[in-house]
């Protein structure tokens, strides 16, 4: 099935988010949509997939234009689209997911579970996916999750697929085997349309790149062009991709985490009896495996997770036990690790926003009066600081694109006196020009004499920012290491081995292999 969107026009009020785009993607191709945030992408795929309407323009399929009123028209015309915050019910089965919405019914009118199972087994088997059709939802990994959506998608006959930023929320492991399956898919006639920020995916299964910026087609691309290429076509601009920031130069030691235990609902220890400290002027990176207790940590630090045990000290003062509100008022900046539920209220402003935690205190309040206009000049300084691609400080924050969200989130907590800052995955959806940005300003934060904490599951921003690197797995730290650690001794810690039997295993490797290693230079497994 062929696609071609011809002139696609879409604009929010006087924000032209689409600006007569002309995009053809053929059949059995990947084809990568890049952007820097707020460029576009999202809005074309809601286009496409029927969600909005166009203001002008066509979509053709086959050379046919085609109408489509909704998401259902575009389902029937073969396009299915994988949202980020998957759309699945987290108490149903496999089968029982991938029938909803499309229930077969046998004679009778019985819902027929046993020929969704069978659909489930059938395209599970072809492309690999590894789906058991009676496994319940909610306990399955984020990337098994995410392969329920694409076998839903499957079932109704997909051709094109929609992947809007797929990988963002798996781990290496599951982006190595979400690729695969875009090729397998590729391979059967499937056309993908792929977004992401991540260059290096997008050179490993690509086709055909096109980069969108401000609305407007401005390029394609090979996937054999250099990262530095990708990244300046994006962003208009040359792109420095990596931060060569300088040494730490650590000052006294003012946050310390001792014997910090954080119980799961289910009351097993999701932070199992964990102690470190944060010196001023120091970037300390908790790095691991999503789901192995850096989340609980970060967020037993500020008071979002109760702690079961131990202590939490920043400047001599017992944090443990106090609330969210208290712990941010005693000098934290946090970055949660899911904007849209703990980081801001989508409903608010940008304005409103990027003084969340302060708008009752001076310069923002005078007396019981909000200060508009100083609420209003802060924005304006954030915004053009920290580009946040924003139609003005009054625009709904829920209106901005993920980037710019995050943008806002960072914009807020990096901007205000601070004791410690600590930031759970701080560039989740960020466009490379942005994150080079957002990675200085986070070693200003350091040198400002800040004790810093990042938690990312990003190896490369691990390395890239961090002083130390704590590794965590099952909820407790393997091991801190300088950041000159390799990364292959990283990766076997954060499959939980010690740190001299990683370094053991790593040489014993390294000899046994006779034939030149070339790809640790990234160490990426793509
Ligand atoms: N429903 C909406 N109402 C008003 N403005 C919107 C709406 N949806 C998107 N926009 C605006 O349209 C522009 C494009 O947003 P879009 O989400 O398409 O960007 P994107 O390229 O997907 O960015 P990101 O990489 O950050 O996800 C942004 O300026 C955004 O604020």
């Amino acid at each position: 099935m062929k696609l071609e969107l011809r002139g696609i026009t879409k604009s929010f009020g006087p924000l032209v988010a689409n600006d007569h785009i002309d995009l053809v993607v053929e059949e059995g191709q990947i084809h990568a949509l890049l952007g820097e945030n707020g460029a576009g992408k999202s809005t074309l795929m809601n286009v496409l997939f029927g969600l909005y309407q166009a203001d002008a323009g066509d979509i053709a399929i086959d050379d046919v234009v085609t109408t489509f009123r909704g998401p259902g028209d575009a389902l029937a015309a073969g396009i299915g689209m994988v949202h980020q915050h998957f759309m699945l019910v987290p108490v149903f089965t496999v089968a029982e997911n991938v029938m909803l919405g499309h229930e077969q019914t046998k004679r009778g009118g019985f819902l027929d579970l046993d020929a969704a199972r069978e659909r489930v087994r059938e395209l599970s088997a072809r492309f690999g996916f590894g789906l058991d059709p009676d496994a319940v939802v909610e306990d399955l990994p984020v990337g098994v999750q995410q392969r329920v959506e694409i076998v839903k998608a499957l079932a109704r006959h997909a051709k094109i697929l929609i992947l809007d930023e797929p990988t963002a929320v798996l781990t290496p492991q599951e982006t190595d085997e979400l690729i695969d399956i875009m090729r397998q898919l590729k391979g059967a006639g499937t056309s993908i349309v792929f977004i992401t920020h991540k260059l290096r995916e997008v050179k490993a299964v690509a086709d055909v790149i096109t980069v969108i910026r401000r609305g407007k087609v401005v390029g394609s691309a090979a996937p054999t062009a250099s990262e530095g290429e990708l990244a300046s076509l994006m962003v208009g601009r040359a792109v420095s991709l990596g931060l060569n920031k300088t040494p730490a130069v650590p000052g006294e030691v003012t946050f310390t985490v001792e014997n910090l235990t954080v119980l799961s609902p289910t009351g097993q220890a999701a932070v199992d009896d964990v102690s470190f400290s944060v010196a001023r002027g120091e970037i300390l990176a908790v790095a691991g495996v999503q789901g192995n207790g850096q989340t609980e940590l970060a967020e037993a630090i500020i008071g979002l997770q109760v702690s079961a045990a131990g202590s939490i000290r920043l400047d001599g003062r017992e944090l443990r036990g106090l609330s969210p509100d208290a712990a941010l008022g005693s000098g934290i900046g946090f970055v949660p690790e899911d904007r849209k539920v703990d980081g801001l209220v989508l409903d608010f402003s940008v304005a409103e926003n990027l003084v969340l935690d302060l708008y009752d205190k001076s310069p923002y309040a005078r007396g019981i009066a909000l200060n508009l206009p100083e609420i209003r000049r802060n924005a304006v300084q954030r915004i053009d600081e920290f580009d946040i691609r924003t139609q003005g400080p009054a625009e709904h924050v829920g209106k901005l694109s993920g980037g710019n969200q995050q943008k806002v989130v960072l914009a807020r907590e990096l901007s205000r006196p601070l004791k410690l800052f600590i930031a759970n995955q701080p560039t989740r959806g960020v466009d490379v020009g942005s994150i080079e940005f957002l990675h200085r300003r986070i070693v200003t934060e350091r040198d400002s004499g800040t004790p810093v904490i990042i938690v990312s599951t990003e190896l490369d921003e691990v390395v890239e920012l961090a002083d130390r690197i704590a590794v965590m797995y099952r909820g407790r730290i393997v091991g801190i290491v300088p950041s000159a650690t390799p990364r292959d001794v990283l990766g076997l810690m954060m499959a939980g081995v010690p740190l001299a039997d990683a370094i053991d295993q790593t040489n014993k490797s390294q000899s046994s292999d006779t034939t030149p290693t070339t790809d640790d230079e990234t160490g990426k497994t793509l």
